[in-house]
């Protein structure tokens, strides 16, 4: 047992679908403390952080779209262990977001994806240079790191794969955060990918996917009835090796939130991938 004191979180985006599963799990954790509940949506505004998420009780944290207040509060608590932002919101605002919280010295562990490449570079140099730890997480459930790590291990046998991602038509990125940093994984192992054998001729453009690195294609699928879903499927003469894992919950994804708000207070740079603090 430990005395410390529990550790501030806060939640943005914490009106929309992953936002209220995490206010759910961090105000059932007993070492987690929610302070913060931040929500740009305008019909959301003034209400309660645990009545929004299902909870039978309120949690008497309203929802508010004063990010930068609720951060210098929370850092202003000089007497708490230093705070924690969960960002589960949208492409367009997650990189102003992190730098804001690093700017406040909150940590930030980062659900939203559709980050680029620069951008996160850029997010890793300003961690760095703050000493302050920021977890970027494209994927937050243990089966899709052990769906990966199973893709590394077939790729050094099949020089031909091309994965497929599914996902609900609320999404706003394409292809996937998770479907990129799978492409970017195989890619690591040295090899280039689908040699090819004829010349192809797309008949409509983006037939044949998104052409990441190393040769891998990426193909993305929005269609309501899904959650999310991907296949990583490699061949070779006579045999096709399919991996695929499906969402039916977004609880899924808890287990790998909470452990990165723990985690995270560890670390004084920038980490990304949820295998790398399993
Ligand atoms: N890493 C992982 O394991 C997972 C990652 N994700 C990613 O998380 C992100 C969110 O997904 P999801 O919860 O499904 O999306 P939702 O659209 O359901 O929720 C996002 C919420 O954030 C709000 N929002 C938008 N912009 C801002 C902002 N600048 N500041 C504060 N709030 C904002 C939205 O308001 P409004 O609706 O008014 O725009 C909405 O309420 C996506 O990028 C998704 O890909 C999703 C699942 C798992
Ligand atoms: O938008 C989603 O839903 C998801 N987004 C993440 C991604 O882009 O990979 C993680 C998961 O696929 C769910």
């Amino acid at each position: 047992m430990t005395n410390q004191a529990p550790i501030p979180v806060i939640v943005n985006g914490a009106a929309g679908k992953m936002g209220r599963e995490v206010i759910k799990a961090v105000s059932q954790a007993p070492d987690l403390n929610l302070m913060g509940a931040i929500d740009t949506s305008p019909e959301h505004q003034g209400k309660d952080a645990g009545e929004l998420a299902g909870l039978t009780e309120p949690l008497e944290v309203p929802i508010t779209n004063q990010l930068e207040p609720m951060l210098g509060y929370v850092a202003g608590e000089r007497q708490l262990p230093p705070g924690v932002i969960v960002d589960f919101t949208h492409p367009n605002s997650v990189y102003d977001n992190i730098r804001s919280a690093i700017a406040y010295g909150i940590r930030p562990v980062v659900g939203t994806t559709g980050l680029s490449p620069e951008q996160i570079q850029n997010l890793a140099d300003f961690a760095e240079k703050a000493s302050t730890g920021c977890l970027i997480i494209p994927n937050f459930s243990i089966g899709m790191v052990l769906l990966q790590q199973a893709a590394v291990t077939a790729s050094q046998y099949f020089d031909h794969v091309e994965i497929i991602e599914l996902h609900h038509n609320q999404k706003a990125d394409a292809p996937s955060g998770t479907a990129i940093q799978t492409a970017q994984l195989l890619a690591e192992v040295g090899k280039t990918f689908n040699p090819t054998l004829v010349e192809e001729t797309e008949k409509l453009a983006g037939a044949r996917g998104s052409l990441a690195e190393e040769g891998i294609r990426i193909h993305s699928v929005r269609l309501p009835g899904l959650i999310a879903h991907q296949e990583v499927i490699f061949g070779a003469p006579g045999q096709i090796y399919t991996l695929r894992h499906d969402t039916s919950d977004r609880s899924c994804y808890m287990p790998g939130v909470l452990l990165a708000i723990r985690k995270v207070l560890q670390l004084k740079s920038l980490v990304y991938g949820l295998e790398k603090i399993l």
